[in-house]
């Protein structure tokens, strides 16, 4: 047998950007209330088995999958790459790596084309695309738009045991570390790191994994992030708010994040900034700096830093988890009362500029 390519030899698949979520739900009607009715996605097309949405300004057949199935778990992560031959160079470098791969005929997913599935070296179920069903794009179709009208998905965010090797293997496949979280004995709690130009595609987010933190999408506005939480106050569905609304440190986006009916999270997000200058600066947070995950020093809740989705193998079996070996964040900063904030914490150590 030919021998193994060095590590770096075959170059990795040029992506795109973060480009849907196929998640596992055990009642669809209910998560199709919640994704419909309350966030307001729309419905690209509807079966037996799946639900399949998308924000106003997207074009392509989705952004999210629902899908119904015994537990809750992330199905596959899929990221759109520039040219349907980078479907297969994703092929080649994940094969390389000695990691199960499956490719995928056109429309083995509704609406996407020849795709390539793999679980990646952090255990997670990643798809690689390029060719997809355009669908009419709403961005101008104000009389459909909510006054929290989503317009994008804008982001992934999971949770890696190693924060350090999960980040060297987004830069190897061609990712840039924009902003981080890191402690004084240079302990790296968390990363976002872009291909398209804003501030993430994907966060790493230290903690117990593989596991899916959560799925963001973003509006083009603050008041339309405050509409979402307000419709949730009217229809008495505040339960569904778990942190936020606010303003983050990490990202200065304006955001709120929401726990499903099968408390997968998801995050609404606007206001965070551009990255596409190839000297854009990383923007490194003390982690004792109160002002990191939320500008105004809101606690973060314990649930944010505990709570994740199961995520799943090609099989649909889920990953096992493993236990992060260094610091917690949350042990690092909870002050006594279980939350992130201390009002006498260490002083308060502003990002580095
Ligand atoms: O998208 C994000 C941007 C910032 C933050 S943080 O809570 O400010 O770190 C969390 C997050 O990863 O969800
Ligand atoms: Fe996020």
């Amino acid at each position: 047998p030919a021998p193994a390519p060095r590590p770096g030899a075959i170059p990795p698949p040029d992506i795109v950007r973060a480009a849907y979520a196929e998640l596992v739900v055990t009642d669809p009607a209910a998560s199709r209330e919640f994704y419909v009715d309350l966030l307001g996605l729309v419905v690209t097309h509807e079966d037996e088995d799946a639900v399949y949405l998308r924000a106003f300004e997207e074009y392509l057949h989705h952004s999210l999958v629902l899908r119904r199935g015994e537990s809750p778990a992330l199905a596959a992560l899929a990221y759109r790459v520039r040219s349907p031959g980078e479907v297969d160079a994703a092929e080649r470098y994940y094969r390389a790596l000695g990691v199960p791969v499956e490719r995928r005929a056109a429309g083995a997913t509704r609406g996407i084309g020849p795709a390539v599935r793999v679980v990646d070296p952090l255990g997670f179920p990643l798809e690689f695309f390029y060719a997809a069903e355009h669908v009419p794009r709403l961005h101008q179709s104000y009389d459909l738009h909510g006054a929290g009208a989503i317009a994008r998905l804008d982001h992934f965010n999971i949770v890696v045991p190693d924060v350090a090797r999960a980040e060297r293997y987004y830069r190897d496949l061609g990712f840039r570390v924009t902003e981080d979280i890191r402690g004084a004995d240079d302990t790296l709690y968390a990363s976002w790191l872009h291909r398209k130009d804003t501030v993430h595609d994907i966060a790493l987010t230290g903690g117990d994994g593989p596991r899916l933190h959560h799925i963001a999408f973003s509006t083009h506005e603050r008041g339309q992030v405050l509409h979402v939480c307000d419709l949730l106050g009217a229809r008495r569905r505040s339960a569904h708010i778990e942190r936020g609304p606010g303003r983050h440190g990490v990202s200065n986006a304006f955001y709120v994040y929401v726990r499903d009916p099968d408390l997968h999270r998801v995050e609404i997000y606007t206001t965070d900034y551009y990255t596409g200058d190839p000297d854009h600066p990383v923007l490194s947070w003390d982690v004792r700096d109160n002002q990191r995950r939320d500008w105004w020093g809101n606690p973060v809740v314990p649930s944010w830093y505990a709570e994740a989705s199961t995520v799943l193998d090609l099989a649909g079996k889920p990953q096992p988890v493993f236990a992060r070996e260094e610091n917690s964040e949350a042990e690092v900063t909870v002050g006594a009362d279980g939350f992130s904030f201390a009002r006498d914490a260490s002083p308060q150590v502003g990002p580095s500029t």
